[in-house]
Order: structure tokens, then C-alpha cells, then sequence
């Protein structure tokens, strides 16, 4: 997929060293998911109360709506370590045991891309969720045995951008299970003044709305867009984003009304020219669209969805009226799904 496209969901470079001064670290500054909010502040104030390690996490959600944030948040709040680590790096079942046994008591372990584990990795995870304990073998050959080592309670939070990829004994070991979703425009401009505050960026209350409303419901974007616009504001006006300094930034940057870019654009535009408006499988969208499955799937997708321009039918995917609507064309009578179960 093209690295610069202005509203890639996945961090680039950039975006992590300008994150790292406006990522929440409070949950009072972790703003929007208030059902996901409610019980974590529950289940932190009584984990710590009891003075015992918190339930394991599963956070799962499409990329950039706050995973890492949200484990951050939630050890900090803890008052605990947390330890970073991610499913593919894992390698084998003794990296993961260093990684146990070197924890503190209540400590928290953050695994994203969980559901990249390797299934003997995820194996000797098992029993470390569950009774705090792993087995690992000493020595090889007639004189391998193995082991039991008690661990220090601790807590996992585990990231992964679809639990449909996780396999059903692991997801059960979580006692906590919290879906992110899109922020809705409102809980965006909140998040857009937030960051522009902590940067000193002067943004009119219209110019964080327009901001907010093209940024896919995610806050990843919606801070990526504060800095181009920035940047656009101080080139080609006084400094401060307005509206109007938004929008014609927006213009420039090829992100529309409804925020979306060109492969969103090239996808709809594609599944109604190509493929009469669809049903069509995944397959065949990626390769007319030379773009990955998983990056279809993960990436451009769900908020297509979320939005209701697309939708996914037994037989695949296909376009609603508002997407012929949005690219200016006359929607056929059949435009509108004849099934609209999910897949
Ligand atoms: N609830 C929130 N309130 C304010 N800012 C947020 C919130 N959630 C995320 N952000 C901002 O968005 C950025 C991206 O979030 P984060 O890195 O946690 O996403 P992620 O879900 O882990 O993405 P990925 O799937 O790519 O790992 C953060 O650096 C933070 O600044
Ligand atoms: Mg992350």
C-alpha cells in the first residue's frame, strides 16, 4: 500500500515520534470509548484495591483507534510496569518464558499482534494466564526434562486489529474482552483540540471539526491531518486553522467530504465499474485493485462498513446507493443488497 496515503490507519514513523507527546497516559485523558472506559475504571480501582494483579485484557480494533494507548493507560493507572512486547517477535516458547519470569508482581505484559503468536508460544501462554505457572524443558535428547517455574501474578493485555483471528482457547483465557470502535466526530474534535493544545497549534473550534469529521473515525488520522494542516495553515495562511484553512487543506491533500482518499475512492469506483456493483470476492477486488487481502480487510474496509457505503453479503462485496451517491453517479434500482448478513 502507498506509505504516504494522508489517511493510512498504520503508524508511519513520523506519526510515533509526533505521538509521543499527545499520547494519553491518564484514563481522564483517554477520550471517547466510554463503555470501554466504565468497566476498565472499574476493574482497575478493584484490582487495586484488592492489591492483587488486574485480569487479562484482550483489546481488539482496527488500527489507530488506541490499543497501545489504552495499555499504557491502564498500567500507568495500575501504578505497574508495563513490558512491551509483540506476537511475531515471540520466536520460541524460551523467549516468552524470559519475558515472564523477569516481571514484577502485578506487572503488566502488553503482547500486540497477539494473534501472530506461534502455536507452541502460545501453548506454554496457556498455563501462565491461567494458573501463573509454565513448564519449560531443560536439556535436550534422553536427558530433557521439563520443569514447572511459579511466575509473579501478572497481568496481560493482549492487541490484535480482529479477535476473528484469535484462536478460541486463547480468547477464553481472557477475563476481560474490550472492542474498540469508531470515534464518532464529536469525541474526535475533543481529541484534535487536545493535541493541538499540548503543541501549541492555534485551531478554531470549525477547523477541529472539519478535521475530525475527515479522519475515518480514528485518532491516529485525525492527529496526522492537525500536523498537515498545520503545516498548510502556516504556508498558506496566518497560522491558524479555521474552516476554510482546513478545507483547502483537505482539497490539497485529496481527502474529501467523508474522508476519504483515493483507494477509497478507486475501490468503491472500482467494484461499480468493474464488477457492476457487485457482489465480488475480496480476491478479486485486491488483485484489480493490486492492494493486499489483509490490508482490504484490516485498512480500508471496516470503516467503508461502519459508514455504509459497503457491505459484505455471503457472496461478497458490494456497494449501497450512498456510494454511487458519493461519486456522482445514478445508482441502478438493484443497488441496494438483496442479503445483508455478514459473512
Ligand atoms: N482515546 C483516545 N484519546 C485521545 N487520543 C487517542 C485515543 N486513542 C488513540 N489516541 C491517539 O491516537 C494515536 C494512535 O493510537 P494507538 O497507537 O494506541 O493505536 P493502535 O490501536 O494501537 O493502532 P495499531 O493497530 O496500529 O497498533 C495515539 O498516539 C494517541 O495519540
Ligand atoms: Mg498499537
Amino acid at each position: 500500500m502507498d506509505d504516504n496515503r494522508v489517511i493510512a490507519p498504520k503508524a508511519t514513523r513520523e506519526d510515533e515520534l509526533a505521538e509521543a507527546s499527545i499520547r494519553p497516559r491518564r484514563l481522564d485523558d483517554y477520550l471517547g470509548q466510554q463503555p470501554v472506559r466504565e468497566q476498565l475504571k472499574i476493574a482497575i480501582e478493584a484490582a487495586r484495591a484488592r492489591s492483587e494483579a488486574m485480569d487479562h485484557v484482550l483489546i481488539f480494533g482496527p488500527p489507530g483507534l488506541g490499543k497501545t494507548t489504552l495499555s499504557h493507560v491502564i498500567a500507568n493507572e495500575l501504578g505497574v510496569n508495563l513490558r512491551t512486547t509483540s506476537g511475531p517477535v515471540i520466536e520460541r516458547a524460551g523467549d516468552l518464558a524470559a519475558l515472564l519470569t523477569n516481571l514484577q508482581p502485578h506487572d503488566v505484559l502488553f503482547v500486540d499482534e497477539i494473534h501472530r503468536l506461534s502455536p507452541v508460544v502460545e501453548e506454554v501462554l496457556y498455563p501462565a494466564m491461567e494458573d501463573f505457572q509454565i513448564d519449560i524443558m531443560i536439556g535436550e535428547g534422553p536427558a530433557a526434562r521439563s520443569i514447572k517455574l511459579d511466575l509473579p501474578p501478572f497481568t496481560l493485555i493482549g492487541a490484535t486489529t480482529r479477535a476473528g483471528l484469535l484462536t478460541a482457547p486463547l480468547r477464553d483465557r481472557f477475563g476481560i474482552v474490550q472492542r474498540l470502535e469508531f470515534y464518532t466526530p464529536e469525541e474526535l474534535t475533543r481529541i484534535v483540540v487536545r493535541s493541538a493544545g499540548i503543541l501549541g497549534i492555534r485551531c478554531e473550534p470549525e477547523g477541529a471539526t472539519e478535521i475530525a469529521r475527515r479522519s475515518r473515525g480514528t485518532p491516529r488520522i485525525a492527529n496526522r491531518l492537525l500536523r498537515r494542516v498545520r503545516d498548510f495553515a502556516q504556508v498558506r495562511a496566518d497560522g491558524v486553522i479555521t474552516r476554510e484553512v482546513a478545507d483547502q487543506a483537505m482539497a490539497m491533500l485529496k481527502v474529501d467530504a467523508e474522508g476519504f482518499d483515493p483507494l477509497d475512492r478507486r475501490l468503491l469506483g472500482m467494484i461499480i465499474e468493474n464488477f457492476g456493483g457487485g457482489p465480488v470476492g475480496v480476491e478479486s477486488l485486491a488483485a484489480a485493485l493490486s492492494e493486499e487481502r489483509g490490508t482490504l480487510e484490516d485498512v480500508v474496509e471496516p470503516y467503508l462498513i461502519q459508514q455504509g457505503f459497503l457491505v459484505r453479503t455471503a457472496r461478497g462485496r458490494m456497494v449501497t446507493h450512498k456510494a454511487y451517491l458519493h461519486l456522482g453517479l445514478k445508482a441502478p434500482a438493484r443497488a441496494q443488497p438483496p442479503d445483508l448478513f455478514e459473512l
